[in-house]
């Protein structure tokens, strides 16, 4: 086994970039992380934590593990410098500590279709420097997030900490997170992509041309063969392409509700995008970049493609092309065969 290279509680103290306010919230979550962990891996032994226990304000249905997480990050972040908390699970931006200098938005339990079947499942956090309410907080571009990161419930118990200068992963080993890495990059080429194909028909002709391009592999306009994964959590999604490389995407379709897709954009997708591009990778709504976007409220949705910074232009450049291009009928896309 490799030795271990030091703790979360040593990264934090030792990383000028991570403030004293944010050491102690982070080390909260990991707390709460761990325990989360523990919870998960019993499965079953734990009662059915995957059972429905209600809806949240969104109208999302809520699993006990959604609620569970949940009371766990606020009831350990209370005595931290967080004044302002905002859930997934709660319908606006709640005081923690009036004291606090921080803002903390959570996705506490991604993945949560996941939960019974033993598939990872994590949790999402973002971190701004507090303003006078919980909405002014909120309510601002990504780019000013000051920290964000996530956890995967997996094989491993993986945490991921971005903040403005560094990426660092750690892994949970005998009660403690080792570091294992602060140099991630995510690879420069990538033959992957991850999307929910089942909404094939609902999506917009430049989305489906460019999945209709990756499919159609060394035939195609890429000339290469292209592999597919959806695990169905952000967290896990986000892991891999962060190791290996690759494309997600969870665009706006036609269904109801999904005008905007599906993912959220204060608590899913703007620390996801500050986490890929620090890695490297590009975030956007599939035009505009991600960490640009300001929310005018907290449970805001956005389309969100990210991975490869290559792929994630490319996407771009599908939804400039002219009309005829990306239409059922057009069957060899000239403009982008070599
Ligand atoms: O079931 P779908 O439509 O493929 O959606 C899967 C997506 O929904 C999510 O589960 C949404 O997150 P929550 O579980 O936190 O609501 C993502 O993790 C995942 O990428
Ligand atoms: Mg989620
Ligand atoms: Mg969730």
């Amino acid at each position: 086994m490799t030795a271990p290279e030091g703790t979360l509680e040593s990264f934090l103290e030792g990383d000028c970039s991570v403030s004293e306010p944010l050491a102690i919230t982070v080390t909260a979550l990991a707390f709460v992380a761990e325990t989360l962990a523990g919870v998960i891996s019993s499965g079953p032994l734990n009662g059915r934590l995957g059972e429905e226990v209600g809806a949240n304000s969104d109208g999302d249905r809520q699993k006990k593990l959604d609620v569970v997480a949940d009371e766990l990050f606020a009831g350990a972040l209370a005595p931290t410098p967080v004044r302002w908390y905002a859930s997934e699970e709660r319908p606006t931006a709640e005081m923690l500590n009036p004291e606090g200098t921080l803002a903390l938005a959570i996705d506490p339990l991604d993945g949560s279709s996941n939960i019974d079947v033993n598939i990872s499942i994590g949790t999402i956090f973002s971190v701004f420097e507090a303003k006078e309410s919980g909405v002014e907080s909120f309510l601002r571009p990504g780019r000013e997030q000051i920290a964000a990161g996530y956890v995967v419930y997996g094989p491993q118990t993986v945490f991921i900490l971005a903040t403005r200068t560094t990426l660092a992963q750690f892994v949970l080993h005998r009660g403690h997170f080792f570091l294992v890495s602060d140099s991630l990059r995510i690879p420069d080429r990538t033959t992957e992509f991850a999307i929910n194909a089942s909404n094939y028909r609902h999506w917009s002709r430049p989305i489906r041309a460019f999945v209709d391009d990756c499919i159609a592999g060394d035939e195609g306009p890429w000339g290469e063969n292209f592999n597919m994964r959806w695990v169905a959590s952000l967290v896990a999604e986000t892991h891999r392409i962060l190791t290996r490389g690759g494309i997600f995407l969870y665009p706006a379709d036609a269904r109801r509700g999904y005008g905007q897709g599906r993912l959220r954009l204060v608590y899913e997708c703007a620390p996801i995008a500050f986490i890929v591009e620090r890695a490297g990778g590009k975030a956007t709504d599939g035009i505009d970049r991600i960490l640009d976007l300001t929310p005018s409220e907290l449970h805001q949705r956005t389309p969100l493609v990210f991975g490869t910074a290559e792929k994630v232009s490319q996407v771009c450049a599908y939804h400039d092309l002219p009309e005829s291009e990306v239409s059922p009928l057009f069957g060899t896309r000239g403009l982008f065969r070599a």
